[in-house]
């Protein structure tokens, strides 16, 4: 069912148009916020079933890519969004590749920690389990290079920025960390990769002659920030973006990546 707030503007239309026709096209996308609406447990979180439909239709077309690029782990992305195992992963914030649809020898990537790494990480683990252990309802989600402080569970809103804030400076005097914060979460890890890497990395796996990224958060920025002027980024919601185009939500993504696998597959005859 299409909403007001769907209208697609002209220039995103016409934009959307062109990418149909690219000869090698790369769709990518961020997954929680952008495919998923938030939940509080983060392992309830799932792509729409209008958008996670769309998705499967556009990867089981000729000459196009479906990617997810995610701060999630690989096992999770498998798993939920790519269960039909034909979707590009890029998982960790860009540390983890997963090129599978390309064949076997497409160069994936697995972390791999050193000692150094590992002392790192076992020390933010301790610090975000100290964080939950003093504000109830907080809870710590564990990564294969990093850690996550979760307060969206927490009833009181300023107890939950509170948390953050302690995470945060709780995290800054330690060594070997990249914090990213995100939305009522506050995630650490001991490996420096970005989005960007991930758009990058997946552009150069696929030879895209054209490609789309679409995310919601601030971590997606460096992304946007890795597309070529061929290359389309879209926004979800209203946080600030280098991204030309948005739409509304994760709802409204849903319904414009319908009416975008029907213009690829008319593109495709
Ligand atoms: O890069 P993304 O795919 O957007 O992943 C970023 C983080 O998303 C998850 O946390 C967010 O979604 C949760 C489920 O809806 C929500 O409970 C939480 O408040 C959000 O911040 C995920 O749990 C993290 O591991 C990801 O890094």
């Amino acid at each position: 069912m299409s909403s007001p707030d769907d209208a697609l503007s002209p220039e995103l239309l016409e934009a959307l148009r062109r990418l149909a026709k690219a000869p090698v096209l790369l769709a990518a996308f961020d997954f929680d916020g952008t495919l998923a609406p938030f939940t509080v447990d983060p392992q309830d979180s799932r792509a729409l079933p209008e958008a996670q439909e769309a998705l499967d239709r556009l990867a089981a077309m000729e000459r196009t890519h479906v990617g997810i690029i995610s701060g999630r782990d690989l096992g999770f992305l498998r798993s939920v969004v790519d269960k039909d195992r034909t979707k590009l992963l890029s998982g960790s914030h860009g540390a983890e590749l997963d090129l599978h649809p390309l064949g076997p020898d497409a160069g994936d990537t697995t972390i791999r920690l050193s000692g150094e790494q590992l002392v790192a990480l076992d020390r933010a683990v301790d610090a975000v389990r100290e964080v939950v252990d003093r504000y109830p309802g907080a809870k710590a989600e564990l990564k294969p290079a990093g850690v996550c402080l979760h307060t969206r569970p927490m009833e009181d809103q300023s107890l939950s920025d509170q948390a953050l804030a302690e995470m945060l400076g709780r995290f800054e005097a330690l060594d070997g960390l990249r914090i990213t914060p995100g939305q009522q979460v506050m995630e650490c890890s001991v490996l420096s990769a970005t989005k960007g890497e991930g758009v990058e990395a997946l552009i150069r796996a696929t030879g895209a002659d054209a490609a789309l990224f679409v995310g919601d958060d601030v971590t997606d920025e460096d992304g946007m920030r890795a597309l070529r002027p061929q290359d389309v980024g879209l926004k979800v919601g209203d946080k600030e973006t280098v991204a030309p185009f948005r739409v509304a939500s994760p709802e409204a993504l849903g319904r414009l990546l319908t009416q975008f696998a029907q213009l690829r597959a008319d593109a495709l005859g």
